[in-house]
């Protein structure tokens, strides 16, 4: 049954007069659909505007059918209950509500008509330093309360990170995050349901974005809030180089070169940039650079985190020369 949030409520008269107040749930009827902004592997995502207040959404709609033969529903369900959890955050995509119909499920989101960071970053090449400490710190808070929330994203890469109007970051595609226990979940880890820790088969099979992935997750299948960190160096270092670090012919190169760790810094890489990269590119997760250690680094100093950041307006792009 699907519980999403009931937007609105009717006004209901019985034979004694008496009114009662039933919650409404959204449909597809209330919704004019638009072009397609984004196809995932289960999904297609499409600008929507809601006929009663007119606002624009996204709407991601998955095929019930292929979920089921794929096998997908626990990915469907893990993306849900991580967008429920990500709700307070200026830099999380917004889940407003979710219906189904006889076809297909509906998530109604925020609309960042930026785009994806990966698009932006083709046209300018590479971000200046400017633009990389900003939108950096950006995808680093958000981290940071993904993380602080018990949620491991394990996929983020530049076409992850959106950006709204103001193009400032809206990071999302949440189907292949890892759900640690609740840290406000008073019950027994034993008495959480399902996604507490990992179940094996999801471990076994999942492994994000070749270039991004990092090496333990090739190596002995752990994720860790680490492993986010890991793709954050790499968005650091693809920003100003205009690449990602390790980047082969085929996926399996790739993973060869992340393992050994290969890879090196274009000529006139910024230093203190550099060191970054260097202190989040460790192959160890344990002797990775933290959140803390990161906002604490020479490349931020000086750079706002929390609300304050938010209010910034972003900086005009610029290529890195
Ligand atoms: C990464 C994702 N692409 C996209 N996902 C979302 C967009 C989105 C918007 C544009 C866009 C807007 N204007 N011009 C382009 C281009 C790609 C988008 C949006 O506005 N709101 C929520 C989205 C996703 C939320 C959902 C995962 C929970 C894939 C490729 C997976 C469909």
């Amino acid at each position: 049954k699907d519980r999403g949030a009931a937007v609105g409520v009717r006004r209901e008269v019985d034979a004694d007069g008496r009114v009662t107040m039933k919650p409404v749930k959204k449909g597809v009827r209330d919704f004019t659909f638009g072009r397609i902004l984004g196809e995932g592997s289960y999904s297609t995502v499409y600008l929507a505007t809601d006929r009663q207040t007119l606002r624009e959404y996204a709407v991601k709609v998955l095929e019930k059918k292929h979920i089921i033969k794929e096998k997908k529903i626990k990915y469907v369900n893990i993306e849900k209950n991580t967008l429920n959890r990500l709700t307070e955050h200026p830099g999380i995509v917004r889940l407003y509500y979710t219906f189904q119909d006889e076809t297909s499920l509906y998530y109604v989101l925020d609309l960042c008509t930026g785009g994806e960071l990966l698009g932006v970053l083709k046209k300018t090449g590479t971000f200046d330093v400017e633009c990389t400490r900003f939108y950096g710190a950006q995808i680093l808070d958000a981290i940071d309360y993904m993380h602080s929330r018990g949620i491991i994203h394990r996929d983020l890469k530049p076409e992850n990170v959106l950006l709204d109007e103001q193009m400032h970051v809206k990071i999302t595609d949440f189907g292949t995050a890892k759900l640690l226990r609740d840290p406000r979940d008073p019950r027994p880890p034993e008495e959480t349901p399902g996604q507490s820790g990992e179940d094996d088969e999801r471990a076994a099979s999942f492994v994000g974005t070749a270039e991004y992935v990092s090496p333990e997750l090739l190596t002995d299948k752990s994720a860790s809030t680490a492993s986010d960190i890991w793709a954050f160096g790499c968005i650091i270092y693809q920003l100003l180089a205009g690449r990602p670090p390790f980047k082969a012919g085929t996926e399996y190169l790739t993973f060869q070169k992340i393992v050994k760790l290969e890879y090196e810094f274009p000529h006139g890489f910024p230093s203190a940039a550099r060191d970054l990269v260097e202190r989040c590119l460790v192959l160890d997760p344990a002797q990775r650079f933290t959140v803390e250690h990161i906002k604490k680094h020479e490349f931020f100093a000086g750079q706002m985190f929390g609300k304050e950041l938010w209010r910034m307006k972003a900086p005009r792009l610029r290529p890195y020369v």
